[in-house]
């Protein structure tokens, strides 16, 4: 766990970048901090491994001061990835993700048959360790900044804007495969990032700063997208929040409808001789044989976000659940959705109809 306790920091210039920070980020989890520019994020995430020294309070690892610990061996013990990843150009690719090891002794052997695993990790494969960082794209890079920040299993590693420099399409396959590694891994992260939509994937918790160095809220990606704190975290965290809420519950929750309740309105669900949905027909929809496209089904293991967003672009209003043979095995309506969304919102607030 790193604790926040009191932490301030004024540069001596007068600049206060971090005033009064109180937070604690538990281990083994991912807390992104995040906010709009300038408000403290960076200098806050670099007071955890004294690149920068605060000038109030005080930041605890597992229950140990930082500032009383050798500022070098601290960082050996920490894991940094910076953007554009900040490889050593004159290294080989293998050469990089061996620096840590190296700087503290290990043997040259292990540490480069231990490179190489982490390589492939990573999602990288052995024909790119000899490879120079030049030759790489945005993304294998930020790949072998993450194995470097990796190399000597650090319990900590600190993430600032790692995979902002990349394109959005490579960006979305990098965090995903960055939860998968820590699914393994379970690192005690704290990353910086000025993206909301970024921090809700990756946050265990998130921290949300505002200028001044002042953290907004502290929040699970949840709850922060259903009960922003005040007006500046929900203008941050943007309209659409009440959707994206959504993709944190189950499915499972929902009370369906029988398949045989749709054959009582105009909409009829046609099925194969197996039971799975071929798609919607009916009086002035689509004849049977050549039925409208069913555009998607849920299972229980989909979120309510999915069942929502095939219930509203469904051409009858209604999401079809399939078992995980594909065969059909329940409906749900979109004004039975709404109910049922709204009697959760309401007994998550503790209120009542
Ligand atoms: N060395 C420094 N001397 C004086 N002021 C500084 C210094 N480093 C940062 N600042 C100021 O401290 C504030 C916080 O900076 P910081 O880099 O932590 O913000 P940030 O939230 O990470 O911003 P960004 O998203 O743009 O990277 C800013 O006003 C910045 O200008």
């Amino acid at each position: 766990m790193i604790t926040f306790d009191k932490v301030s920091k004024t540069f001596p210039d007068g600049t206060l970048a971090v005033d009064n920070l109180n937070f604690e980020l538990p281990t083994g989890k991912i807390t992104v901090f995040v906010g709009p520019s300038g408000c403290g994020k960076t200098t806050s995430l670099r007071m955890i491994n004294r690149m920068i020294e605060p000038t109030g309070g005080r930041i605890m690892i597992d229950g140990q001061d930082v500032t009383q610990q050798d500022a070098a061996l601290l960082r050996r013990s920490i894991g940094y990835v910076i953007q554009h990843a900040g490889l050593f150009p004159h290294r080989t690719v293998i050469e990089n993700v061996m620096t840590v090891p190296n700087l503290i002794g290990t043997d040259k052997k292990k540490s480069r048959a231990t490179a190489m695993e982490l390589l492939l990790r990573v999602g990288l494969t052995e024909s790119m360790a000899d490879k120079y960082p030049v030759q790489l794209s945005g993304g294998q890079e930020q790949r072998v900044g993450v194995a470097r920040a990796l190399a000597a299993d650090p319990p900590v590693m600190l993430m600032d804007e790692p995979f902002s420099a990349v394109d959005p399409i490579v960006r979305a396959g990098l965090q995903t495969e960055f939860l998968r590694l820590q699914g393994e891994l379970g690192k005690t992260i704290a990353f910086v990032t000025h993206d909301i939509d970024e921090a809700i994937k990756l946050g265990d918790m998130v921290a949300v700063f505002k200028e001044g160095g002042h953290l907004a809220q502290y929040a699970s990606p949840q709850e922060l997208l259903e009960n922003p704190a005040n007006d500046f975290v929900a203008d941050f965290v943007g309209r659409d929040r009440g959707f994206r809420s959504l993709s944190f519950d189950s499915s499972e929750v929902l009370e369906l409808d029988p398949l045989d309740s749709v054959r009582v309105g105009n909409e009829r669900l046609v099925l194969d001789s197996a039971g799975r949905p071929r798609g919607w027909a009916g009086p002035g929809i689509a004849d049977e044989n050549s039925p409208l496209s069913v555009a998607g089904t849920f299972t229980v293991a989909d979120s309510l976000r999915v069942v929502t967003d095939l219930a509203i672009s469904s051409p009858v209003g209604i999401a079809v659940r399939v078992n995980a043979s594909g065969v059909a095995d329940g409906v749900i309506r979109h004004p039975s959705l709404v109910r049922q969304l709204d009697e959760r919102r309401r007994l998550r607030a503790g209120t009542t109809a």
